[in-house]
């Protein structure tokens, strides 16, 4: 199998929406009058770029990615596939005339049919010669050659999602439109035939939606990310602008692990436990959320002789992997039960309890919100 270098694309900003592989505008559907489940989705995916549908189960990620393949017809807004109209409230393309391929969890393949003839059979207005070229040509893309001959049942499930693929992609569709695609396969063949998939694709080049809840997987593959909920996107951007500057504290939460905790705004500034951070926008008396993702926590030992000015107490330490995560009681002015943190450090760093560090953090990774919109 051939693995291609996965190159930048343009930023969505500048792609022309005649060129874009699918644009979504003012998207609203409702399954039950009044009970909105997709609320004013507008997206654009460039030509080449991987898009994720991300968010908590419910949020409408479903319902937006079968509105593009043409599964369901919105209550209102536009469709646009690769510059074309294929709904509006009064045009609806059926699917298999949207130029779009599919692959889901359970796309089943035809288990009366061999590989090759399972990757054939979707072609049309081609000759049979030209049919059984281009199911092997895609078989080949997705490094399934030696398996043309055989019935799918005797294949892995890793490599039945390969020959998923090169069903899907066999008449070169446009857009490509992938829903939790490998959430049915065990962890490790998941991150290889997540890997390949994702080759794949962009050696292709063609314009993808991928519909996850799991944000690592999504920052693993996404260009750029969706994030949704209460069927609306709460922020769009690339996998760094939702990791590290997450506009919302429901963003900053879904992204992984953050300690957080409620201070208030004085002098217009937060004199923290950790350290002074900036209050931004939030006025004096303001209580705020502030959110500290536990890779933001620096621990070094504290030399003879020096008083560092943020101490920690260890509570306990676990190795968990690639990184060990330490359980931390800093102080508070005035005593009380003390900040409990996390500080996830890389490899294996096992500080004994109730040894004290020095603890400092990397503020790129400090959030902080009002506390009425984090709680
Ligand atoms: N065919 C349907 N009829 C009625 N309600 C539906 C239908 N399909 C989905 N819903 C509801 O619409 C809401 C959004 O569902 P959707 O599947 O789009 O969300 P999701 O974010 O993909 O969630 P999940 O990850 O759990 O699939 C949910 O409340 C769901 O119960």
């Amino acid at each position: 199998m051939k693995i291609a270098p996965i190159r930048p694309v343009p930023f969505r900003d500048k792609v022309d929406p005649d060129k874009a592989g699918l644009v979504m505008t003012e998207i609203r559907h409702a399954y039950e009058a009044d009970k909105p489940v997709v609320d004013g989705v507008t997206l654009t995916v460039g030509p080449g770029e991987f898009l994720c549908l991300l968010g908590p189960s419910g949020c409408g990620k479903t319902t937006t990615l079968r509105i593009a393949a043409g599964l369901e017809a919105p209550t209102e807004g536009e469709v646009r596939v690769a510059g074309l109209k294929v709904a509006d409230p009064r045009t609806f393309v059926p699917p298999e005339r949207r130029n779009v391929g599919f692959l889901f969890q359970d796309y089943a393949l035809f288990p009366h049919l061999t590989v090759e003839e399972n990757v054939a059979f979707g072609l049309e207005g081609m000759s049979r010669k030209k049919k059984q070229e281009r199911a092997r040509d895609v078989l080949s893309q997705v490094g399934m050659s030696d398996y043309m001959q055989v019935y799918p049942h005797t294949l892995s499930g890793g490599q039945q999602q390969r020959v998923g693929l090169a069903r899907a992609l066999a008449p070169a569709p446009k857009l490509m439109l992938l829903d939790e695609p490998f959430s049915g396969l065990d962890r490790r063949l998941r991150d290889q035939v997540r890997d390949e998939t994702l080759h794949v694709l962009k050696e292709t080049g063609v314009a993808t939606v991928m519909v996850t809840h799991d944000p690592e997987e999504a920052m693993f593959m996404a260009d750029s990310i969706a994030l949704m909920n209460g069927g609306r996107i709460v922020q769009m951007g690339t996998p760094v602008e939702l990791y590290c500057y997450p506009k919302t504290a429901f963003a900053a939460r879904f992204f992984g692990e953050v300690n957080e905790f409620r201070w208030t705004v004085r002098g217009g500034a937060l004199d923290t436990p950790l350290g002074t951070l900036d209050a931004g926008t939030l006025a004096d008396g303001a209580k705020a959320a502030v959110m500290v993702r536990p890779e933001a926590l620096k621990l070094t030992a504290i030399e003879d002789g020096s008083s560092p000015s943020v101490v920690g107490r260890v509570l306990a330490s676990r190795m968990l992997g690639r990184s060990s995560l330490v359980h931390l009681s800093v102080d508070v002015p005035g005593g009380g039960a003390g900040l409990h943190l996390h500080a996830r450090v890389p490899g294996r760093y096992l500080p004994p309890p109730d040894e004290r560090l020095e603890v400092g953090f990397d503020d790129s990774l400090v959030f902080v919100y009002p506390a009425d919109e984090a709680y």
